[in-house]
């Protein structure tokens, strides 16, 4: 469908493109990423036609671009500009119209039923008809945004080039606009090739990525394969991490503030017993995995029996159901890479044991999953329970200092931690053996630390 052929090109001289190939199959939606000045609108005046290259060839339907009129080349390709066009005094009727003229005969520019229908449709999809007599003046930079992209669907071309087409918008409406173009993608075979800076909806929702630098080719592929850490990082120069989206097979890329703005959770932890209610909490949130839930940060730990008047919980709380508040047990040591505290408590019948482990370092995701194992097995070897009863385990970690690459069953650190557990488990069942009354005084151990 579109063809790139060694293509060089640029302004006053200046080579901006350097030999660029690439092709984009029927029904493809591919997206074009890249840092600022990078040569991503150059590449897309080429492929409008709009600009010559001084070098190579741009094919459309396997023929030279230059060999098509203007006309052709209009019903074939429409444009959306970074920046819209400045057709301000026009009702949006009419800037949705003027996607029509290339089909317009003759010198008598005259819409036919068609045409009209094809402007409906497009101003529904885009939802602008309730605008349709408003001056483009009238209307906000997003509102804009569609009618621009309405009388680029209008032209029912089989190729859309657009370069940026989420400026402006809102979350919401960059999602409606992007879910448009992938519908009207699949439904009717549209070519889209979009220039987009959001490498999160490049990932998801582009088919194939090409990742410009420095007016070459970076990177080519699909997402999953084009965003890599190490070459987006250089690309652009930034702290840019790969993480994996939980619902779809696809990267998405999280931007990374300095280190030294990472906080460390432990300096203002403070743990508190109120009622039936051992309470966990600090300022700043940890990076937490627990049986029950999936990663999230948290800053509250709430253990409570059972009967105890449940509160509604915030977005950054964790809540644990234990037997009794008194049959819980702290654990704790202080190691060369920072501190660990285990909470342990009898749990529920079908829970047996609430396990909640917080640690000053760095982990990576595999070590979270190894800590959990080891404290299933710490919780396991020792009471001997069924395997198939389910302990709620929580891995608390402050994402600061040093960071445990492995949490491997042979490591100091998994040694550590299992005595650690069996520790707090063997207290705790303890108390719970002899109904102990006695309450710890949780003030006393965060002072004795
Ligand atoms: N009309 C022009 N005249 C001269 N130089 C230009 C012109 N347009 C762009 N350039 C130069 O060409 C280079 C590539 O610009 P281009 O607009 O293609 O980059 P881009 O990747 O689209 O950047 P951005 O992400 O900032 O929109 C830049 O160095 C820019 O200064």
């Amino acid at each position: 469908m579109i063809h790139v052929d060694q293509v060089s090109g640029g302004y006053d001289g200046k080579t901006v493109l350097k030999e660029i190939s690439l092709s984009v199959e029927r029904g493809q939606l591919t997206g074009i990423i890249g840092p600022n000045g990078s040569g991503k609108t150059t590449l897309m005046k080429m492929l409008s036609g709009v600009m010559k290259p001084l070098k190579g060839t741009v094919y459309i339907n396997h023929r030279n671009i230059s060999s098509y009129s203007s006309k052709e080349l209009a019903r074939t390709i429409a444009v959306l500009p970074q920046n819209g066009d400045n057709s301000f005094d026009f009702t949006v009727r009419e800037v949705v119209g003027l996607g029509r003229y290339p089909y317009y005969k003759g010198w008598l520019k005259q819409s036919d039923k068609h045409d009209e229908e094809m402007i409906d449709k497009a101003m529904e999809l885009t939802d602008v008809k309730q605008f349709a007599s408003f001056r483009l003046q009238e209307l906000s930079g997003g509102e804009r945004q569609r009618v621009f992209l309405a009388k680029a669907l209008a032209q029912d071309p089989e190729i859309l080039l657009l370069d940026e087409p989420t400026n402006h918008l809102d979350l919401s409406n960059q999602i409606k606009l992007m879910d448009l173009l992938k519908m009207w993608n699949r439904s009717r075979e549209l070519t889209v090739v979009a220039i987009l800076h959001d490498l999160n909806l490049a990932s998801l929702y582009c088919d194939n990525i090409y990742m410009l630098n420095k007016g070459t080719i970076r990177a080519e592929g699909i997402p999953g394969k084009v965003m890599d850490s190490v070459t987006l990082q250089d690309v652009y120069e930034a702290n840019l991490l790969r993480h994996e989206h939980p619902e779809f097979p696809k990267p998405l890329i999280s931007l990374n503030p300095l280190e030294s703005e990472k906080v460390n959770s432990f300096n203002d932890l403070q743990i508190s017993q109120q009622n039936d209610r051992l309470v966990v909490s600090s300022s700043y949130p940890f990076k937490t995995l627990s049986s029950t839930d999936s990663f999230k940060w948290a800053d509250t730990f709430i253990f409570e029996e059972e009967h105890v008047q449940k509160f509604a919980l915030q977005d950054q709380t964790l809540r644990f159901k234990i037997e009794n508040v008194n049959h819980t047990a702290i654990s704790s040591s202080s190691e060369s890479f920072g501190e660990i505290y285990v909470v342990a408590s009898m749990g529920t019948t079908n829970e047996p044991f609430t396990i909640a482990v917080f640690l000053q370092a760095t982990l990576t995701e595999a070590s979270y999953l190894q800590i959990m194992l080891a404290i299933n097995e710490a919780i396991h070897t020792p009471t001997l329970l069924k395997s198939d009863l389910r302990s709620n385990i929580c891995i608390a970690s402050t994402q600061t200092g040093e960071k445990i690459l492995s949490a491997a069953r042979n490591t100091n650190f998994a040694q550590t931690l299992f005595t650690l557990v069996t520790k707090a488990i063997d207290t705790a069942k303890q108390k719970g053996d002899t109904r102990s009354k006695e309450t710890m005084d949780y003030q006393m151990f965060l002072e004795r630390r």
